[in-house]
């Protein structure tokens, strides 16, 4: 299990297992998990979609930065973030401060594979989803590589494998995780 000594902040791409892999994660260190998307839909109790449509973009940035500030400042758990939340620098600062951050890195095709069938993510309803998810992640690659630590999540690899590689990263560093 490990004592946690600070929150594990999940990011990466719309795909990359963030709440599935986040979910199994806190259950392996005994921790809470927490979601900034879902914190935002609970809050103005409507849909992501919903609130892109009615809201805008902008005003879904300034409430998951909230939500973000918020949760970090609670006791340590595994929070995953929202695919734009690594962006904005403001973010990363305060996660840098308060917690510590992991990519979650898949490829483009492993992505696209897990989102397709999906339209709960507003920024893919365009023309041509693959395309847009493709350059979403070009753009976005460098500022997740910013992260404290990358864990590959493989084509193949079951999310409780991957919750697993997590923790093992997370146990290189034991100013974060202490084995115990
Ligand atoms: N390692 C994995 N192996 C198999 N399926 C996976 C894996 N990781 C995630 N999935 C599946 O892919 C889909 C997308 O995963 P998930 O919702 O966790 O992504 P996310 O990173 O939270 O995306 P978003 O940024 O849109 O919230 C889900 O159906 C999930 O069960
Ligand atoms: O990649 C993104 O910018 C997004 C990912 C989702 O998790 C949601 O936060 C929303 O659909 C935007
Ligand atoms: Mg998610």
């Amino acid at each position: 299990m490990g004592r946690l000594k600070k929150t594990v902040v999940l990011v990466g791409m719309m795909g990359a297992g963030k709440t599935a892999v986040g979910t199994q994660l806190a259950r392996l260190l005994g921790v809470p998990f927490l979601d900034s998307d879902e914190e935002i839909v609970k809050a103005a109790n409507r849909t992501i979609a919903e609130i892109f449509e009615r809201d805008g973009e902008p005003f879904f940035r300034t409430k998951e930065s909230q939500v973000l500030n918020r949760l970090l400042r609670g006791t340590p758990c595994v929070l995953s973030t929202g695919g734009g939340a690594f962006l904005a620098e403001a973010n990363r600062s305060m996660v840098a401060e308060q917690g510590v951050s992991v990519w979650l890195r898949a490829d483009l095709d492993v992505l696209w594979q897990r989102v397709r069938h999906k339209t709960s993510r507003p920024l893919l309803r365009t023309a041509n989803p693959r395309e847009t998810l493709r350059s979403l992640h070009v753009a976005r690659e460098p500022v997740y590589a910013l992260a404290d630590l990358v864990v590959d999540s493989q084509a193949d690899l079951p999310v409780e494998q991957m919750a697993q590689r997590v923790r093992d990263a997370l146990f290189t560093r034991p100013d974060v995780l202490e084995r115990k």
